[in-house]
């Protein structure tokens, strides 16, 4: 299994500011870890995501030596894009590309159609600069605005998206409102029709169904799992109240049940976690 841990998403709604330094000094304890991947921030207006206006600042300072771990960092526009863009360390940028008009208006101030030719310029960036990009398909299981949800159109967007050239599709349960029927349906269609692709899953969830969520996207092939220390944090621009995110203590924990092969290292986990602990109080 592959695991993504998002203290981006953990921290981008959270009040007041984590002083940079501190950020810092947690993302480098994640690194040492040995995630695949850390989603550790985003060039995004700080006016929107005050959270995270010190990303740049971090990502000049984050000691990657010595470590395989990917750094992703979410951009909503091209002007974010090419900030990311700017910066060696950084190889996957992730845009949320809403199936809800409602959440890409909210998010990003565009709708679906004018958040697709973003994708498209923002997909020319990366390819210039060799960066990955990853697509987060946001409200991928459903809303809470009433906007018109279902499967054939989270199918219908990974088509037109892959073929701007993104590689990766990140399933988002963003206000955790997915089923588990609807886990099972979407990845067992995905996978084996773009073998070429990689599909995980971003999951936010509630205390009891992060279980059969996980247990869902796996039976059906997904191995590449987002997750958050301490299940926490959410999108502020989805709703007032955060669905948290996947737990990463759970995931781990489904993991070994599985007897899947894990590369992370267990006391800088702990260590990571009580760190973080005591940044959320
Ligand atoms: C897209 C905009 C900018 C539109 O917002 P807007 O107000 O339409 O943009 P604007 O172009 O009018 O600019 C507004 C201000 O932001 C500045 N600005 C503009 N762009 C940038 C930038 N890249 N970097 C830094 N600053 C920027 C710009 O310069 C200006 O500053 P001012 O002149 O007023 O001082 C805004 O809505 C925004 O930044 N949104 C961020 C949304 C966000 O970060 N959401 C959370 C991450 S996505 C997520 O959590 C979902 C995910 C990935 O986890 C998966 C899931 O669960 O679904």
């Amino acid at each position: 299994m592959k695991f993504i841990e998002c203290p981006r998403d953990a921290w981008q709604g959270f009040h007041p500011f984590i002083p940079s330094e501190i950020k810092l000094e947690y993302l480098n304890q994640l690194i040492r870890v040995g995630f695949d991947t850390i989603d550790f921030g985003s060039f995004v207006s700080p006016k929107a995501i005050p959270q995270m206006q010190d990303t740049a600042w971090i990502t000049e300072r984050l000691d990657l030596s010595g470590s395989n771990t990917n750094l992703l960092a979410i951009v909503v526009n091209e002007r974010g894009a090419a900030d990311a863009c700017a910066f060696e360390q950084i190889g996957y940028l992730g845009y949320p590309f809403s199936i809800s008009e409602t959440f890409q208006l909210r998010n990003t101030q565009a709708t679906i159609a004018e958040s697709f030719e973003r994708v498209k310029r923002i997909a020319d960036l990366c390819a210039k600069h060799k960066k990955e990009l990853v697509i987060y398909i946001s409200m991928g299981f459903g809303n809470p605005y009433g906007d018109v949800w279902a499967p054939e159109i989270v199918m219908e967007w990974v088509e037109k998206l892959s073929k701007l050239g993104a590689n990766t599709f990140s399933l988002a349960d963003t206000v955790g409102v997915a089923q588990v029927h609807d886990i099972g349906w979407l990845f067992t269609a995905l996978i084996p029709h773009y073998p070429e692709l990689e599909f995980g899953a971003h999951f936010h969830t509630q205390p009891d169904d992060w279980r059969i969520k996980i247990q869902a996207a796996y039976d059906a092939g997904c191995r590449r799992f987002d997750g958050a220390l301490l299940g926490y944090g959410g999108c502020p621009m989805a709703q007032d109240d955060l669905v948290g995110n996947m737990p990463t203590e759970r995931l781990v924990d489904f993991a070994k049940e599985q007897k899947e092969l894990l590369c992370l290292d267990a006391n800088e986990l702990q260590k990571a976690r009580t760190m973080f602990q005591q940044i959320v109080g």
